[in-house]
């Protein structure tokens, strides 16, 4: 029973769903569940209960992931949807089935261009809010999540984001409200744009102490900037070579999702990630022609044909 006693995050209570029960949806799930604020679990597989690893800590979030949109759900109050870039159309029945105004969305995906992908397919009066999600995680063969850094996330202030921190709160989970969204998250997508040359060369971290590799990448990342300040991001000239050294200081094994989507044979997320980059610098007219090889090579390892 609530009582009088209880914190107020308690007494308060949100229903929370989470849609894409992956390598981060999971996380998420874990670290609300293991707060004592379980969400209803929303996706493609059925599967009985989602496992998180964490250092020690196997958090198990018990189940079941739905899988039916047309089962008329239980509308939610917050919505953590995290489906890749590319499955979000196909997820649209289950934003049209558990939102309705008031609804808040929280996008945990890559990219600059969340809001754009994800309203279209959400009721007027739905919120939808992007996250930059800093921490990796991994998804293991044996069907477990395995967390490979600190979780935290950074969202645009507003009263919207304010409400998503609020059922984050009592979780593990950093969250941190930005005046400055725009240049956070294009400082992530720069990581992102760079983590793509992983899943072209299909190795991990370790490729980038290659010292050839290490000139493309931060020639790429160069480009990459000044797309961003065209942009509106107030990223400095050391980025490039900052996001290059924390690749080369990863452990050399340390994976990143577009290369779990390369080596499952999934769709990438190359256009959110790095296809981004050229189109953004066509409207700026900024040549960029490393990004738009790779852009090239990225949606033929992903589209084909052939
Ligand atoms: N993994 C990471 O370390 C990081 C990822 N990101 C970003 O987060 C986002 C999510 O990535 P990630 O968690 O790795 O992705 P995953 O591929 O691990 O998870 C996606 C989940 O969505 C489910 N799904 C697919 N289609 C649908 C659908 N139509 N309806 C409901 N659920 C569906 C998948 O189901 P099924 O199990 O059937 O495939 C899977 O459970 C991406 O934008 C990624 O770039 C950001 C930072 C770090
Ligand atoms: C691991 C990380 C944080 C950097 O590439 C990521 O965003 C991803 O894997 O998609």
């Amino acid at each position: 029973m609530v009582t009088e006693q209880q914190p107020s995050s308690f007494r308060e209570r949100k229903r929370v769903g989470v849609v894409g029960p992956g390598a981060i949806g999971t996380t998420v799930s874990a670290l609300l569940h293991e707060a004592g604020n379980t969400p209803t679990l929303y996706g493609r597989t059925p599967r009985t209960e989602l496992t998180l690893i964490d250092g020690d800590r196997r958090i198990v979030v018990p189940g079941p992931v739905r899988t039916d949109p047309a089962a008329q759900p239980e509308k939610a109050d917050v919505l953590f949807l995290a489906v890749k870039a590319t499955q979000t159309a196909a997820a649209a029945p289950w934003l049209r089935a558990l939102c309705a105004p008031g609804t808040v969305v929280c996008v945990l995906q890559n990219g600059v261009e969340q809001i754009a992908a994800v309203r279209p397919h959400v009721p007027e009066g739905v919120e939808v809010v992007p996250a930059v999600v800093w921490f990796p995680a991994q998804s293991q063969e044996d069907g477990t999540i395995l967390l490979r850094g600190e979780p935290r996330l950074t969202l645009p202030a507003s009263p919207e984001a304010e409400r998503i921190a609020d059922v984050l709160r009592d979780t593990r989970c950093q969250v941190e409200l930005a005046g400055d969204f725009t240049t956070l998250a294009w400082r992530k997508l720069l990581q992102n744009a760079a983590a793509g040359l992983m899943a072209l060369t299909g190795r991990r971290a370790g490729v980038f102490t290659r010292p050839d590799f290490a000139d493309l990448t931060l020639d790429y990342l160069k480009e990459c900037l000044a797309v961003s300040h065209a942009e509106g991001a107030a990223l400095s000239d050391d980025v490039p070579a900052a996001i290059l050294a924390r690749f080369q200081a990863f452990p050399a094994d340390m994976s990143t999702s577009i290369l779990t989507d390369r080596e499952a044979g999934r769709p990438l997320e190359w256009g959110i990630r790095n296809g981004v980059i050229s189109r953004l610098a066509r409207r700026h007219d900024i040549h960029t022609p490393i990004s738009d090889a790779i852009t090239a090579l990225l949606a033929a390892t992903s589209d084909g044909p052939g």
